[in-house]
């Protein structure tokens, strides 16, 4: 889907930010937006301040398999645009936004996001170099396409758990009732498959009132059982009109073909979606909901490991984290801790024997320093593992199922150090699940907060086959061992980074040549898939 930037709701567009020269004005599908309202200026409060350079950087993007509407302007200005009802329903009514008629934002010295707003993709640009495409920002528009007691919404999470899943239905219900006076609002329980095959249940602010202190989903989730003719069938004979979709990539692929087929049945529905990915592997958004506690829930595993092993003959520490496709968790509880001393990511394939493999590391490391903690993500050595051990096939939703890193590496460094005749004490922790199934923390709330009520105000305002994100740095989606970060990292542990000498040697002389250019250029990816290819093939 596109997805619209966090705003949050009542918050205004901040004048006071320095914007770049004004765009020429872009068609938008809204046609409102004259002014906006005034009231007390905020700017000089630190909250004003310490708020809005995020609010400034939050934006919708279209849905994954959605087709983007691109916008042109002046100085290779585009914006990625988001769909809109009134796209393919081009007579609707508008109605003013009740938001300005509400006490509790009536200190805000803007209600409405100006549509000229957009937010950049790029934070780091090149002088005189493309700026790269702009999202639309996020926020509450002046009218809306929807009346509030014409509106039914419902709620659906599916995929796997994430701290944080209950906040954000809390803060869907409750910024709809609040700010928008929806008194509609269905949970579809179980994931998809809830739309044809599961019961519903009415969310009120009453009933979710405390949810964000749980763990999971109070509505529940699944895998597979995405059927589109049953699912759009159910919203049309529910009277549903807008759909908000908590869950992760394969989750927002899935609302995006919703939303083509609520488009092609000419209906009046508005189908928004909020990330999901505790792996934080969703290109575009910068980091997603839930993140910040599964990081901080691993420092209590990678301690434990610590304990355990400095407290025993050659102790080792292992400690599996999730990531299947990347290894961010991994990489950020290891920076976190400083007790880690190898980190294994799937970005980032290992070798275990001879010269510059983990195994030499780890004796090594042992040797020097008595003890030793590893952290790995669960998607990091597949390859390895797979050359002695099955597949063991895909889940529902047709997402590979991994062979556990965790008990191969286990096994391999006991036979290892056997062979050795070193004595080694190996502890295993695999706290996965636990790190997800915890309630989210205090920042990761506010960050909730901010993502639901900018997906309601995306939705009121008519937007559609969006999804909502929040831009604060430049993200990729798979850990990029060539950046800054993954150097500090090796410094850090002061692992082998399991590249060979003439790879390295090679991404460097590339790095200087892309040095000119931008990250994420074409340049800077052929340095990352030289590096990737030559380490899967050649290694020592
Ligand atoms: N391409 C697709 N088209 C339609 N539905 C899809 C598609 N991919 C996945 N889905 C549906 O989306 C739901 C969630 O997908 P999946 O199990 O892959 O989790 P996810 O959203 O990617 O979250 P997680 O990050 O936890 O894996 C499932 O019900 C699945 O059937
Ligand atoms: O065992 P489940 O519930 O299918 O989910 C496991 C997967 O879900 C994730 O937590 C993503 O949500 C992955 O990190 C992990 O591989
Ligand atoms: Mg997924």
């Amino acid at each position: 889907m596109a997805q619209p930037a966090a705003s949050p709701a009542a918050e205004p567009a901040p004048d006071n930010n320095p914007r770049p020269a004004a765009p020429v004005p872009i068609t938008v599908p809204s046609p409102h937006d004259d002014h906006h309202h005034h009231l007390v200026d905020r700017r000089d409060t630190p909250r004003g301040r310490a708020w809005e350079p995020e609010r400034a950087r939050s934006h919708p993007e279209p849905m994954d398999g959605v087709a983007t509407k691109l916008v042109t302007g002046e100085a290779g200005y585009v914006l990625e645009d988001v769909p809109h009802v009134s796209d393919y329903l081009p007579d609707l009514p508008t109605y003013p936004n009740p938001l300005q008629d509400n006490p509790a934002y009536s200190v805000v010295k803007q209600y409405f996001v100006d549509p000229d707003d957009t937010v950049c993709q790029k934070i780091v640009v090149h002088k005189g170099g493309a700026r790269g495409n702009h999202f639309r920002r996020a926020g509450p528009r002046q009218r809306v396409y929807f009346e509030s007691d014409e509106v039914h919404a419902c709620i659906v999470t599916c995929g796997g758990l994430c701290p944080g899943l209950n906040t954000v239905i809390r803060e869907i219900v409750c910024g709809l009732y609040d700010m928008y006076g929806v008194t509609k609002i269905l949970g579809i329980q179980g994931g998809y498959r809830g739309f044809y095959a599961r019961n519903t249940i009415n969310l009120t602010p009453k009933c979710v009132n405390d949810v964000h202190k749980r763990g999971g989903t109070i509505l529940g989730s699944s895998r597979g059982g995405h059927d589109t003719t049953k699912i759009v069938d159910s919203i049309q004979d529910r009277g549903i009109n807008q759909i908000y979709v908590i869950g992760g990539d394969g989750t927002q692929r899935g609302a995006g073909v919703i939303f083509e087929e609520v488009r092609r049945r000419g209906l009046k529905v508005s189908v928004a979606g909020i990330p999901k990915t505790i792996d934080n592997d969703i290109p575009v958004i910068d980091k997603s909901f839930g993140f910040d506690t599964a990081v901080e829930e691993a420092q209590r595993a990678i301690n434990a490991a610590h304990v355990e092993a400095v407290s025993a003959e050659n102790g080792i520490g292992l400690v599996k984290l999730m990531g299947r496709h990347s290894g961010f968790i991994a990489q950020y509880a290891t920076l976190a801790s400083r007790d880690v001393d190898c980190c294994l990511i799937p970005e980032s394939p290992f070798y275990l024997e001879g010269e510059g493999g983990l195994l030499r590391y780890i004796e090594k490391r042992l040797k020097d320093n008595g003890h030793m903690v590893i952290v790995v993500a669960e998607g990091a050595g597949q390859k390895l593992i797979a050359e002695t051990m099955q597949s063991i096939g895909k889940d529902a939703s047709g997402n590979e199922l991994l062979l556990d890193v965790g008990l191969w590496l286990s096994q391999k460094i006991n036979e290892y150090f056997k062979k050795t005749k070193m004595t080694i004490n190996l502890k295993y922790i695999d706290p996965t699940y636990m790190i997800r199934a915890i309630p989210s923390n205090a920042s990761d709330n506010v960050y909730c907060t901010l993502l639901a009520h900018s997906v309601v105000h995306g939705a009121m305002a008519g937007y559609t086959g969006f999804t909502i994100g929040q831009r604060i740095t430049e993200k990729q989606n798979r850990v990029s061992i060539t950046d800054r970060m993954w150097a500090r990292l090796l410094s850090s542990t002061n692992q082998p980074s399991f590249l060979c000498n003439k790879v390295i040697e090679e991404a460097k002389k590339e790095h200087e040549r892309a040095a000119q250019l931008l990250d994420g250029s074409p340049s800077h990816r052929k340095v990352e898939e030289k590096v990737a290819s030559s380490k899967s093939s050649g290694k020592k």
